[in-house]
Formats: structure tokens, C-alpha cells, sequence
């Protein structure tokens, strides 16, 4: 980017409020992910980051604030189809195939014709499923159902990914191949929101929020927290801002 050039903000949150009936899940949340950044959410359990994902992902609506992607409003049915979201809850057909799970999926994305085939071939390599990939998902494991749904999430090439906790069961050495393919996404211009309990993913991030009880309580680079709390490490800024990690 040129000096004093303004990065795109892809993805606006301003003074976001979730309600489940009258219980408040999400208050005052405010932030903004740029083009090509990696934007790390981390918090307890229960306090809020699925739900924050969700609404930026347009799943629902949301009762007060205003969530903006690519400059419209949300939920915009056209936006929604520039996004990739993987979801925590496998949203898969369990009697198709993975391959026949990532054509429908095509189909509903509008990818078709020889792209169609490249791209499942290359995301079927990718998440280490080429093999299992004419098996019915219902014989999958867990970390087969997460690897086919983060497949499914990058198949139309979306300009925004949201992962909702991609590499949990994922062994470690495939999640370091989900981090190079999310850092090469990042060079080619994606925007990344993803939730995380893993604190060394946390260190890939280009900038953190900390959630509790709803609110975002800090946001910034991962040496900005360590710094602004003296902590060695991301675990030891978060335990400092109050939060406990699950
Ligand atoms: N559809 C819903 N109706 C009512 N309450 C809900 C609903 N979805 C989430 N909640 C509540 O909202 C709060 C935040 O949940 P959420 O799933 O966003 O937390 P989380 O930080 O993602 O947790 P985890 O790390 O365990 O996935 C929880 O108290 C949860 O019970």
C-alpha cells in the first residue's frame, strides 16, 4: 500500500447489538478488517464470538448498530455470495458424498465448467480429502467434517472468509497447511475473521479482539496487547485483560 494511501475496510461493525429475546449477547461492538488483514477473535466460552461471526456472515439478523460488508449494509443477499463461512455446526449433507457435498456447493455458488473441476480438485488436495472424497460424509470423522466444510467455505474464491474455529481436530501438521493457504490468501487480498482457542494461531493474526461477556474489551496487533499489558504472550495479555480462556 502507498504512504498515506487509506486501506479498504472490507468488513464495518459499528456499536453492534445482539439480543437473544431479552438476553443481550453482543454490546457496543465496534471494528473494522481491511483488505488482506487477518483479524483474530479469542474470548471465553459463551461469550460471544460465534454469535459475531454469524451476524457479519448474515446468518440472522441483529437488533441494533450497523454491520457493513464491502460498503452494504448486511444482510445483503448479493454480499452474502462474496463470502466464505464456515461455520462451527458442520453444515454438510451427510448421506452425499464429499465430492457431491462440494458440487451442490459449487452449483449454489454459481461455479461451473472446468473451474469447477479445478477448484474441487485443488480444495479436495488441499484439506487431505482426495482420497476419502466418493465416501458418504456420514463415514467422515470429526476433523474430515471440518476439513470438507473449510473446503466448501473457499470453493467460489470469496474476497472475505469467516472461520468459525477452522482447525479444531485438525492435527497439527495440517494446520499449519490451513495457515500457509490462509497467509497466501491474505497476499492475494482476502480478509480473514477467525475464531480461535489456539494461541499460536492467534500469533498469525495481523490484529486480535478480546471478547468477554459480549464486549469487545481490546483490539490490536498481537505485540500492541503484549505490550499495553506487559505480557510475554498472547495467553498471558488476555488473562490480563480480565479474560480466562476455555
Ligand atoms: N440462538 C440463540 N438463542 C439464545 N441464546 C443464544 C443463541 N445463540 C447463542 N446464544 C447465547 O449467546 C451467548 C454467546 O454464545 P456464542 O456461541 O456466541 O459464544 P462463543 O464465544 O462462540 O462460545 P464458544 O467458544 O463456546 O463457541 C451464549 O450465552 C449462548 O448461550
Amino acid at each position: 500500500m502507498q504512504r498515506g494511501q487509506q486501506q479498504e475496510m472490507v468488513v464495518e461493525v459499528s456499536h453492534l447489538l445482539q439480543q437473544f429475546g431479552k438476553r443481550t449477547v453482543l454490546q457496543d461492538v465496534s471494528f473494522t478488517i481491511g483488505r488482506g488483514e487477518i483479524l483474530g477473535l479469542l474470548g471465553p466460552s459463551g461469550s460471544g464470538k460465534t454469535t459475531l461471526v454469524k451476524t457479519i456472515a448474515a446468518v440472522g439478523d441483529y437488533a441494533g448498530g450497523e454491520v457493513r460488508v464491502l460498503g452494504r449494509k448486511m444482510p445483503d443477499y448479493e454480499t452474502i455470495k462474496r463470502i466464505g463461512y464456515m461455520a462451527q455446526a458442520d453444515a454438510l449433507y451427510h448421506d452425499l458424498t464429499g465430492y457431491d457435498n462440494l458440487l451442490f456447493f459449487a452449483e449454489l455458488f454459481g461455479v461451473r465448467g472446468q473451474r469447477r473441476k479445478r477448484r474441487i480438485e485443488e480444495l479436495l488436495a488441499l484439506v487431505q480429502l482426495s482420497d476419502s472424497a466418493k465416501r458418504a460424509v456420514h463415514t467422515y470423522s470429526g476433523g474430515m467434517k471440518r476439513r470438507l466444510s473449510l473446503a466448501i467455505a473457499l470453493l467460489h474464491e470469496p474476497e472475505i472468509l469467516i472461520l468459525d474455529e477452522p482447525t479444531v481436530g485438525i492435527d497439527p501438521m495440517l494446520r499449519q497447511d490451513f495457515w500457509r493457504e490462509f497467509m497466501r490468501l491474505k497476499e492475494q487480498g482476502v480478509s480473514i475473521l477467525i475464531t480461535t482457542h489456539v494461541m499460536d494461531e492467534a500469533e498469525h493474526c495481523d490484529r486480535l479482539g478480546l471478547i468477554r461477556a459480549g464486549k469487545l474489551i481490546a483490539l490490536g496487533t498481537p505485540e500492541q496487547l503484549k505490550a499495553e499489558t506487559g505480557a510475554a504472550t498472547i495467553e498471558g495479555a488476555f488473562l490480563r485483560y480480565g479474560g480466562a480462556q476455555s
